[in-house]
Protein backbone atom coordinates (compact mmCIF):
# COMPACT_ATOMS: atom_id res chain seq x y z
CA UNK A 1 0.00 0.00 0.00
CA UNK A 2 1.46 3.18 -0.39
CA UNK A 3 1.40 6.07 2.34
CA UNK A 4 2.66 8.90 2.51
CA UNK A 5 5.95 9.50 4.53
CA UNK A 6 4.92 11.81 6.79
CA UNK A 7 2.08 9.50 7.74
CA UNK A 8 4.85 6.19 8.04
CA UNK A 9 7.17 8.19 9.97
CA UNK A 10 4.39 9.18 12.69
CA UNK A 11 2.86 6.10 12.83
CA UNK A 12 6.54 4.13 13.24
CA UNK A 13 6.90 6.81 16.23
CA UNK A 14 3.45 5.73 17.77
CA UNK A 15 4.08 2.08 17.14
CA UNK A 16 7.83 1.26 17.79
CA UNK A 17 7.94 -2.31 17.81
CA UNK A 18 4.36 -2.83 16.48
CA UNK A 19 4.82 -0.96 13.20
CA UNK A 20 6.27 -3.85 11.15
CA UNK A 21 2.89 -5.98 12.20
CA UNK A 22 0.65 -2.91 11.68
CA UNK A 23 2.64 -2.13 7.73
CA UNK A 24 1.96 -6.01 6.98
CA UNK A 25 -1.58 -6.10 7.92
CA UNK A 26 -2.47 -3.69 5.55
CA UNK A 27 -1.14 -6.08 3.14
CA UNK A 28 -4.19 -8.12 4.08
CA UNK A 29 -7.81 -7.65 3.01
CA UNK A 30 -10.38 -5.93 4.77
CA UNK A 31 -12.81 -7.34 7.31
CA UNK A 32 -17.09 -7.35 6.63
CA UNK A 33 -19.54 -7.76 8.93
CA UNK A 34 -23.09 -7.37 9.43
CA UNK A 35 -24.77 -5.66 12.48
CA UNK A 36 -28.36 -7.60 13.30
CA UNK A 37 -31.51 -4.92 14.11
CA UNK A 38 -33.02 -5.98 16.85
CA UNK A 39 -35.64 -3.65 16.43
CA UNK A 40 -36.87 -6.27 14.15
CA UNK A 41 -35.37 -9.79 15.22
CA UNK A 42 -33.54 -11.38 18.23
CA UNK A 43 -30.12 -12.00 17.59
CA UNK A 44 -31.24 -16.11 17.64
CA UNK A 45 -33.69 -16.02 15.87
CA UNK A 46 -31.97 -14.20 13.23
CA UNK A 47 -29.10 -16.87 13.30
CA UNK A 48 -32.05 -19.97 12.43
CA UNK A 49 -32.54 -17.60 9.20
CA UNK A 50 -29.25 -16.25 8.16
CA UNK A 51 -28.22 -17.64 4.46
CA UNK A 52 -24.68 -16.61 5.62
CA UNK A 53 -21.92 -17.85 7.19
CA UNK A 54 -21.33 -16.04 10.20
CA UNK A 55 -19.09 -15.21 13.18
CA UNK A 56 -19.58 -13.13 16.22
CA UNK A 57 -17.50 -9.89 16.11
CA UNK A 58 -16.37 -10.62 20.25
CA UNK A 59 -17.45 -6.55 20.97
CA UNK A 60 -20.73 -6.85 19.85
CA UNK A 61 -23.51 -9.30 20.62
CA UNK A 62 -25.33 -8.37 17.72
CA UNK A 63 -22.46 -7.84 14.95
CA UNK A 64 -20.84 -10.84 12.89
CA UNK A 65 -18.14 -11.31 10.26
CA UNK A 66 -18.87 -12.96 6.81
CA UNK A 67 -17.03 -13.48 3.70
CA UNK A 68 -17.50 -10.83 0.93
CA UNK A 69 -16.53 -13.37 -1.27
CA UNK A 70 -18.88 -16.17 -0.46
CA UNK A 71 -21.57 -14.05 -0.10
CA UNK A 72 -23.45 -10.81 -0.90
CA UNK A 73 -25.80 -9.57 2.30
CA UNK A 74 -26.39 -5.94 0.40
CA UNK A 75 -28.46 -8.18 -2.42
CA UNK A 76 -29.96 -10.28 -0.01
CA UNK A 77 -34.24 -9.66 0.39
CA UNK A 78 -33.70 -9.69 4.20
CA UNK A 79 -31.49 -6.68 3.82
CA UNK A 80 -34.79 -4.66 2.39
CA UNK A 81 -36.39 -5.94 4.90
CA UNK A 82 -33.85 -4.46 7.33
CA UNK A 83 -32.69 -6.93 9.41
CA UNK A 84 -28.83 -6.07 9.04
CA UNK A 85 -27.20 -3.15 8.64
CA UNK A 86 -23.57 -3.95 6.90
CA UNK A 87 -20.80 -2.24 8.98
CA UNK A 88 -17.44 -2.61 9.45
CA UNK A 89 -17.04 -4.38 12.51
CA UNK A 90 -14.62 -2.13 14.73
CA UNK A 91 -17.44 0.81 14.02
CA UNK A 92 -19.31 -1.50 15.40
CA UNK A 93 -17.79 -1.06 19.09
CA UNK A 94 -18.96 2.84 19.86
CA UNK A 95 -23.13 2.75 20.33
CA UNK A 96 -22.23 -1.02 21.48
CA UNK A 97 -20.56 0.45 24.11
CA UNK A 98 -22.22 3.32 25.01
CA UNK A 99 -25.09 2.13 27.50
CA UNK A 100 -28.19 3.46 25.81
CA UNK A 101 -31.12 2.18 28.18
CA UNK A 102 -34.91 2.03 27.63
CA UNK A 103 -36.33 5.91 27.86
CA UNK A 104 -33.02 7.69 27.34
CA UNK A 105 -33.44 11.02 25.14
CA UNK A 106 -30.48 10.45 22.85
CA UNK A 107 -28.12 12.64 20.37
CA UNK A 108 -26.20 11.27 17.86
CA UNK A 109 -24.15 14.42 16.84
CA UNK A 110 -22.46 13.07 13.33
CA UNK A 111 -24.93 10.65 12.23
CA UNK A 112 -24.60 10.13 8.97
CA UNK A 113 -25.17 7.57 6.68
CA UNK A 114 -26.69 6.41 10.12
CA UNK A 115 -24.27 3.21 11.16
CA UNK A 116 -24.40 3.73 14.86
CA UNK A 117 -27.60 6.37 14.83
CA UNK A 118 -29.16 2.50 13.80
CA UNK A 119 -27.87 0.09 16.79
CA UNK A 120 -28.94 3.68 19.61
CA UNK A 121 -32.28 3.21 17.98
CA UNK A 122 -32.45 -0.06 18.58
CA UNK A 123 -31.02 0.06 22.11
CA UNK A 124 -34.23 2.07 23.14
CA UNK A 125 -36.41 -0.43 22.38
CA UNK A 126 -39.04 2.07 20.91
CA UNK A 127 -38.94 4.06 24.38
CA UNK A 128 -37.33 7.37 24.90
CA UNK A 129 -36.74 9.35 21.63
CA UNK A 130 -33.14 9.36 19.47
CA UNK A 131 -32.24 13.14 17.71
CA UNK A 132 -30.08 11.95 14.67
CA UNK A 133 -27.86 15.05 13.38
CA UNK A 134 -25.71 15.47 10.44
CA UNK A 135 -24.45 18.86 9.36
CA UNK A 136 -24.31 17.54 5.64
CA UNK A 137 -28.22 17.57 4.28
CA UNK A 138 -26.89 15.09 1.47
CA UNK A 139 -25.78 12.66 3.68
CA UNK A 140 -28.91 13.06 6.07
CA UNK A 141 -30.77 11.74 3.37
CA UNK A 142 -28.56 8.54 3.81
CA UNK A 143 -29.29 8.48 7.21
CA UNK A 144 -33.25 9.09 7.32
CA UNK A 145 -33.41 6.21 4.62
CA UNK A 146 -31.46 3.96 7.18
CA UNK A 147 -33.70 4.68 9.98
CA UNK A 148 -36.81 4.21 8.00
CA UNK A 149 -35.18 0.96 7.03
CA UNK A 150 -34.73 -0.37 10.51
CA UNK A 151 -38.58 0.91 11.33
CA UNK A 152 -37.45 3.28 13.76
CA UNK A 153 -40.46 6.23 14.87
CA UNK A 154 -39.20 7.58 18.29
CA UNK A 155 -36.46 9.84 16.05
CA UNK A 156 -36.06 12.70 14.30
CA UNK A 157 -33.47 13.41 11.80
CA UNK A 158 -31.71 16.95 11.46
CA UNK A 159 -29.22 18.93 9.91
CA UNK A 160 -27.80 21.54 11.87
CA UNK A 161 -24.50 22.93 13.05
CA UNK A 162 -23.57 21.99 16.46
CA UNK A 163 -24.10 25.75 18.34
CA UNK A 164 -27.04 25.97 16.76
CA UNK A 165 -28.61 22.49 18.46
CA UNK A 166 -26.98 23.96 22.11
CA UNK A 167 -28.92 26.98 22.14
CA UNK A 168 -32.04 24.54 21.50
CA UNK A 169 -31.16 21.47 23.53
CA UNK A 170 -29.03 23.42 26.73
CA UNK A 171 -28.51 19.69 29.51
CA UNK A 172 -31.23 17.49 27.12
CA UNK A 173 -29.96 14.44 26.55
CA UNK A 174 -29.27 11.67 28.62
CA UNK A 175 -26.58 10.21 26.17
CA UNK A 176 -25.07 11.61 23.21
CA UNK A 177 -22.41 9.85 20.63
CA UNK A 178 -19.64 11.95 18.75
CA UNK A 179 -18.29 9.65 15.89
CA UNK A 180 -16.35 12.76 14.88
CA UNK A 181 -15.07 13.83 11.18
CA UNK A 182 -11.60 12.71 11.43
CA UNK A 183 -8.28 11.84 9.35
CA UNK A 184 -9.97 8.55 8.73
CA UNK A 185 -6.30 6.48 8.72
CA UNK A 186 -8.26 3.24 9.60
CA UNK A 187 -10.14 3.78 6.14
CA UNK A 188 -6.92 3.24 4.26
CA UNK A 189 -7.72 -0.23 3.14
CA UNK A 190 -10.22 0.12 2.35
CA UNK A 191 -10.24 2.84 -0.55
CA UNK A 192 -6.51 4.14 -2.23
CA UNK A 193 -8.57 7.61 -1.93
CA UNK A 194 -8.67 7.95 1.70
CA UNK A 195 -5.19 7.98 1.40
CA UNK A 196 -5.40 10.82 -0.78
CA UNK A 197 -7.93 12.77 1.55
CA UNK A 198 -5.41 12.42 4.35
CA UNK A 199 -2.58 14.02 2.12
CA UNK A 200 -5.36 16.42 1.60
CA UNK A 201 -6.36 17.47 4.69
CA UNK A 202 -4.16 16.51 7.24
CA UNK A 203 -4.92 16.11 11.12
CA UNK A 204 -5.15 19.48 12.24
CA UNK A 205 -8.16 20.10 10.18
CA UNK A 206 -10.29 17.85 11.69
CA UNK A 207 -8.72 18.22 15.08
CA UNK A 208 -10.01 21.82 14.91
CA UNK A 209 -13.36 20.23 13.81
CA UNK A 210 -13.71 17.98 16.63
CA UNK A 211 -12.77 20.77 19.18
CA UNK A 212 -15.99 22.60 17.73
CA UNK A 213 -17.88 20.02 18.08
CA UNK A 214 -16.99 19.52 21.76
CA UNK A 215 -17.78 22.33 22.75
CA UNK A 216 -21.46 22.35 22.29
CA UNK A 217 -22.25 18.78 22.97
CA UNK A 218 -20.50 19.47 26.56
CA UNK A 219 -23.46 21.67 27.21
CA UNK A 220 -26.50 19.44 25.98
CA UNK A 221 -25.09 16.67 28.00
CA UNK A 222 -27.63 16.57 31.23
CA UNK A 223 -25.69 16.03 34.30
CA UNK A 224 -25.63 12.55 35.19
CA UNK A 225 -25.52 11.87 31.35
CA UNK A 226 -23.05 9.88 29.65
CA UNK A 227 -20.92 10.48 26.47
CA UNK A 228 -18.84 8.21 23.81
CA UNK A 229 -16.45 9.89 21.41
CA UNK A 230 -15.08 7.71 18.30
CA UNK A 231 -12.92 8.33 15.62
CA UNK A 232 -11.27 5.67 12.75
CA UNK A 233 -8.46 7.38 13.04
CA UNK A 234 -4.79 6.84 14.98
CA UNK A 235 -3.62 10.10 15.49
CA UNK A 236 -2.68 11.66 19.12
CA UNK A 237 -4.31 14.96 18.08
CA UNK A 238 -7.45 13.56 16.98
CA UNK A 239 -7.78 11.23 20.04
CA UNK A 240 -5.94 11.20 23.12
CA UNK A 241 -5.67 14.91 22.53
CA UNK A 242 -9.65 15.95 21.67
CA UNK A 243 -10.93 14.13 24.72
CA UNK A 244 -7.99 16.07 26.74
CA UNK A 245 -9.59 19.06 25.52
CA UNK A 246 -13.12 17.90 26.18
CA UNK A 247 -12.05 17.34 30.03
CA UNK A 248 -11.00 21.34 29.84
CA UNK A 249 -14.49 22.49 28.91
CA UNK A 250 -15.88 21.49 32.27
CA UNK A 251 -14.72 20.26 35.55
CA UNK A 252 -17.88 17.71 36.14
CA UNK A 253 -16.66 15.30 33.62
CA UNK A 254 -14.49 12.08 34.12
CA UNK A 255 -13.51 9.49 32.14
CA UNK A 256 -15.09 5.79 32.34
CA UNK A 257 -13.51 2.97 31.86
CA UNK A 258 -14.09 1.70 28.10
CA UNK A 259 -14.02 -2.28 28.51
CA UNK A 260 -11.10 -3.88 26.78
CA UNK A 261 -12.18 -6.89 24.80
CA UNK A 262 -9.29 -9.11 23.93
CA UNK A 263 -7.16 -7.26 21.47
CA UNK A 264 -8.54 -3.55 22.62
CA UNK A 265 -5.13 -1.53 23.82
CA UNK A 266 -5.46 1.54 26.17
CA UNK A 267 -5.45 5.11 25.42
CA UNK A 268 -1.88 6.06 25.26
CA UNK A 269 -1.67 9.30 28.35
CA UNK A 270 1.44 9.65 26.28
CA UNK A 271 0.25 10.67 23.50
CA UNK A 272 -1.68 13.34 25.29
CA UNK A 273 -0.41 17.00 25.58
CA UNK A 274 -0.91 16.51 29.69
CA UNK A 275 0.08 12.80 30.31
CA UNK A 276 -2.98 12.70 32.62
CA UNK A 277 -2.95 8.81 33.30
CA UNK A 278 -6.80 8.50 33.00
CA UNK A 279 -6.49 8.40 29.22
CA UNK A 280 -5.51 5.07 29.76
CA UNK A 281 -9.50 4.25 30.40
CA UNK A 282 -9.88 4.80 26.03
CA UNK A 283 -9.89 2.10 23.96
CA UNK A 284 -7.47 1.88 20.95
CA UNK A 285 -8.48 -1.05 18.33
CA UNK A 286 -5.63 -0.98 16.04
CA UNK A 287 -6.07 -3.36 12.58
CA UNK A 288 -2.92 -5.52 13.65
CA UNK A 289 -4.43 -6.60 17.43
CA UNK A 290 -8.40 -7.18 16.47
CA UNK A 291 -10.31 -8.65 13.15
CA UNK A 292 -11.32 -4.79 12.27
CA UNK A 293 -9.70 -1.56 10.27
CA UNK A 294 -9.31 0.37 13.48
CA UNK A 295 -11.36 3.00 15.88
CA UNK A 296 -10.69 5.36 19.20
CA UNK A 297 -13.12 5.25 21.27
CA UNK A 298 -13.90 7.30 24.91
CA UNK A 299 -16.55 7.29 27.29
CA UNK A 300 -17.38 10.12 29.76
CA UNK A 301 -19.46 10.63 32.36
CA UNK A 302 -20.87 13.95 33.47
CA UNK A 303 -21.78 14.12 37.51
CA UNK A 304 -24.38 14.69 38.95
CA UNK A 305 -26.02 17.94 39.79
CA UNK A 306 -27.97 18.96 42.21
CA UNK A 307 -30.09 20.88 40.33
CA UNK A 308 -31.08 19.79 36.65
CA UNK A 309 -32.44 21.39 34.13
CA UNK A 310 -35.91 20.13 32.35
CA UNK A 311 -36.29 20.26 29.24
CA UNK A 312 -38.81 21.87 26.69
CA UNK A 313 -40.87 18.84 25.49
CA UNK A 314 -43.14 18.63 22.17
CA UNK A 315 -46.28 19.82 22.42
CA UNK A 316 -48.86 17.29 20.82
CA UNK A 317 -51.15 19.16 18.93
CA UNK A 318 -52.98 16.47 17.61
CA UNK A 319 -54.95 16.94 14.29
CA UNK A 320 -58.13 16.68 12.78
CA UNK A 321 -59.23 13.31 11.69
CA UNK A 322 -58.83 12.64 8.16
CA UNK A 323 -61.73 10.17 7.21
CA UNK A 324 -59.62 8.53 4.79
CA UNK A 325 -56.82 8.05 6.96
CA UNK A 326 -58.79 7.20 9.96
CA UNK A 327 -60.09 4.31 7.32
CA UNK A 328 -56.57 2.73 6.45
CA UNK A 329 -55.21 2.88 9.91
CA UNK A 330 -58.00 1.08 11.80
CA UNK A 331 -56.54 -1.73 9.63
CA UNK A 332 -53.39 -1.05 11.59
CA UNK A 333 -53.08 -3.36 14.78
CA UNK A 334 -53.52 -1.47 18.19
CA UNK A 335 -49.82 -3.65 19.25
CA UNK A 336 -48.15 -1.18 16.73
CA UNK A 337 -48.75 1.92 19.06
CA UNK A 338 -49.42 4.26 17.11
CA UNK A 339 -52.21 6.50 19.18
CA UNK A 340 -54.50 8.92 17.11
CA UNK A 341 -53.50 11.76 20.22
CA UNK A 342 -49.87 11.79 18.74
CA UNK A 343 -50.79 11.62 15.06
CA UNK A 344 -50.27 15.65 13.43
CA UNK A 345 -50.77 16.93 10.24
CA UNK A 346 -48.37 18.70 8.08
CA UNK A 347 -49.53 19.91 4.57
CA UNK A 348 -51.48 16.50 4.17
CA UNK A 349 -48.55 14.40 5.78
CA UNK A 350 -49.41 12.67 8.66
CA UNK A 351 -46.97 11.75 11.19
CA UNK A 352 -46.84 9.96 14.35
CA UNK A 353 -44.42 11.60 16.99
CA UNK A 354 -43.44 10.44 20.51
CA UNK A 355 -45.23 10.69 23.78
CA UNK A 356 -41.78 12.18 24.90
CA UNK A 357 -39.76 14.41 22.72
CA UNK A 358 -37.72 17.30 23.01
CA UNK A 359 -39.29 20.44 21.06
CA UNK A 360 -37.74 20.29 17.62
CA UNK A 361 -38.82 23.08 16.36
CA UNK A 362 -37.58 25.57 14.07
CA UNK A 363 -34.54 22.87 13.44
CA UNK A 364 -33.69 22.35 9.75
CA UNK A 365 -35.28 19.04 10.15
CA UNK A 366 -35.47 16.20 7.26
CA UNK A 367 -37.87 14.32 9.89
CA UNK A 368 -39.79 14.38 12.68
CA UNK A 369 -41.38 11.50 13.94
CA UNK A 370 -42.96 8.23 12.07
CA UNK A 371 -44.10 9.88 8.71
CA UNK A 372 -47.59 7.71 7.97
CA UNK A 373 -48.77 8.58 4.73
CA UNK A 374 -50.08 11.41 2.90
CA UNK A 375 -53.54 12.19 2.59
CA UNK A 376 -54.84 12.59 -1.63
CA UNK A 377 -57.93 13.74 -2.91
CA UNK A 378 -60.45 11.12 -2.20
CA UNK A 379 -57.35 8.40 -0.19
CA UNK A 380 -55.21 8.10 2.17
CA UNK A 381 -51.81 6.62 0.68
CA UNK A 382 -49.42 4.47 3.38
CA UNK A 383 -45.72 5.60 4.01
CA UNK A 384 -42.93 3.27 2.86
CA UNK A 385 -41.62 4.32 6.68
CA UNK A 386 -45.30 2.84 8.13
CA UNK A 387 -44.24 -0.11 6.31
CA UNK A 388 -41.31 -0.72 7.56
CA UNK A 389 -42.04 0.21 11.34
CA UNK A 390 -44.69 -2.47 11.22
CA UNK A 391 -44.47 -6.01 12.37
CA UNK A 392 -46.18 -9.08 11.19
CA UNK A 393 -49.79 -9.58 11.96
CA UNK A 394 -50.10 -5.40 12.65
CA UNK A 395 -51.86 -5.09 9.55
CA UNK A 396 -54.84 -6.86 8.67
CA UNK A 397 -54.11 -7.92 5.08
CA UNK A 398 -50.45 -9.46 4.41
CA UNK A 399 -49.26 -11.28 1.97
CA UNK A 400 -45.70 -13.38 3.18
CA UNK A 401 -43.73 -14.87 0.61
CA UNK A 402 -40.82 -17.10 1.31
CA UNK A 403 -36.99 -15.74 -0.07
CA UNK A 404 -36.61 -18.26 -2.30
CA UNK A 405 -39.94 -17.00 -3.89
CA UNK A 406 -38.84 -15.24 -7.09
CA UNK A 407 -41.80 -12.56 -6.31
CA UNK A 408 -39.94 -11.39 -3.73
CA UNK A 409 -36.90 -10.19 -6.45
CA UNK A 410 -39.63 -9.06 -8.40
CA UNK A 411 -41.42 -7.36 -5.87
CA UNK A 412 -38.44 -5.24 -4.91
CA UNK A 413 -37.48 -4.36 -8.39
CA UNK A 414 -40.63 -2.55 -8.51
CA UNK A 415 -42.94 -5.41 -10.63
CA UNK A 416 -46.29 -6.06 -10.42
CA UNK A 417 -47.06 -9.75 -8.50
CA UNK A 418 -50.01 -12.13 -9.01
CA UNK A 419 -51.31 -13.12 -5.46
CA UNK A 420 -53.98 -15.13 -6.45
CA UNK A 421 -52.89 -18.30 -4.18
CA UNK A 422 -53.26 -15.95 -1.41
CA UNK A 423 -56.05 -15.15 0.85
CA UNK A 424 -55.98 -11.24 0.93
CA UNK A 425 -58.43 -8.71 0.55
CA UNK A 426 -59.04 -6.35 -2.35
CA UNK A 427 -57.22 -2.79 -1.08
CA UNK A 428 -53.92 -1.80 0.23
CA UNK A 429 -51.66 -5.43 0.94
CA UNK A 430 -48.58 -5.23 3.46
CA UNK A 431 -45.98 -7.55 1.71
CA UNK A 432 -43.60 -9.59 4.05
CA UNK A 433 -40.64 -12.11 3.28
CA UNK A 434 -40.60 -14.78 5.87
CA UNK A 435 -42.79 -12.57 8.03
CA UNK A 436 -40.78 -9.44 8.02
CA UNK A 437 -42.60 -6.10 6.16
CA UNK A 438 -40.89 -5.11 2.63
CA UNK A 439 -43.19 -2.25 1.30
CA UNK A 440 -47.06 -2.00 0.18
CA UNK A 441 -48.91 -2.87 -2.60
CA UNK A 442 -52.57 -2.70 -4.07
CA UNK A 443 -54.53 -5.66 -4.48
CA UNK A 444 -57.12 -6.40 -7.25
CA UNK A 445 -58.12 -9.78 -7.59
CA UNK A 446 -55.05 -11.22 -6.72
CA UNK A 447 -52.74 -8.64 -8.74
CA UNK A 448 -50.58 -6.63 -6.61
CA UNK A 449 -49.72 -3.77 -7.39
CA UNK A 450 -46.64 -2.18 -6.57
CA UNK A 451 -46.41 0.22 -4.15
CA UNK A 452 -42.70 -0.27 -3.07
CA UNK A 453 -41.17 3.05 -3.09
CA UNK A 454 -39.36 3.73 -6.36
CA UNK A 455 -36.00 5.62 -4.82
CA UNK A 456 -35.47 2.12 -2.42
CA UNK A 457 -35.88 0.20 -5.22
CA UNK A 458 -33.63 -3.14 -6.27
CA UNK A 459 -31.00 -2.16 -9.23
CA UNK A 460 -31.24 -5.24 -11.63
C1 LIG B 1 -17.40 9.51 10.80
S1 LIG B 1 -18.73 10.20 9.95
C2 LIG B 1 -20.11 9.60 10.84
C3 LIG B 1 -20.44 8.17 10.57
C4 LIG B 1 -21.73 7.74 11.26
N1 LIG B 1 -21.67 7.98 12.70
C5 LIG B 1 -22.04 6.29 11.04
O1 LIG B 1 -21.76 5.47 11.90
O2 LIG B 1 -22.60 5.96 9.97
C6 LIG B 1 -18.70 11.87 10.45
C7 LIG B 1 -19.88 12.68 10.01
O3 LIG B 1 -19.77 13.96 10.63
C8 LIG B 1 -20.39 14.90 9.78
N2 LIG B 1 -19.92 16.23 10.24
C9 LIG B 1 -18.81 16.90 9.90
N3 LIG B 1 -18.72 18.06 10.58
C10 LIG B 1 -19.83 18.13 11.37
C11 LIG B 1 -20.34 19.07 12.30
N4 LIG B 1 -19.68 20.18 12.57
N5 LIG B 1 -21.50 18.80 12.91
C12 LIG B 1 -22.19 17.67 12.65
N6 LIG B 1 -21.77 16.74 11.77
C13 LIG B 1 -20.59 16.96 11.15
C14 LIG B 1 -19.97 14.49 8.39
O4 LIG B 1 -20.89 14.96 7.42
C15 LIG B 1 -19.98 12.96 8.52
O5 LIG B 1 -21.18 12.43 8.03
Amino acid sequence: MNLPESFTNRIKTQLGDDYDAYMNCLDQGMHHGLRVNTNKISVEDFLKISPFELKPVPWTINGFYYDDKACTPSKHPYYYAGLYYIQEPSAMAPASILPVEDGDVVLDICAAPGGKSTELAAKLHGTGFLISNDISNSRAKALLKNLELFGIGNMCVVSEAPNKLSTKFYQTFDKILIDAPCSGEGMFRKSQSMVTAWENNGVELFAGLQRGILNEVVKMLKPGGTMLYSTCTFSPEENEQSIEYLLSLDDTLELVEVPKYPGFCNGNPAWGKTENVELEKCARLWPHHIEGEGHFVALIHKKEAEQTQVFQSWIHRGCKPDKNAEEFLAHVSSDAGIRSAYIEENKGRLYYMAEHMPDVSGLRMLRQGLFLGEIKKNRFEPSQSLAMYLKQGQFDNEVNLTSSDDRVLRYLKGETIEASDQKIKNGYVLVLVDGYPLGWAKNTNGTLKNKYLSGWRMMS
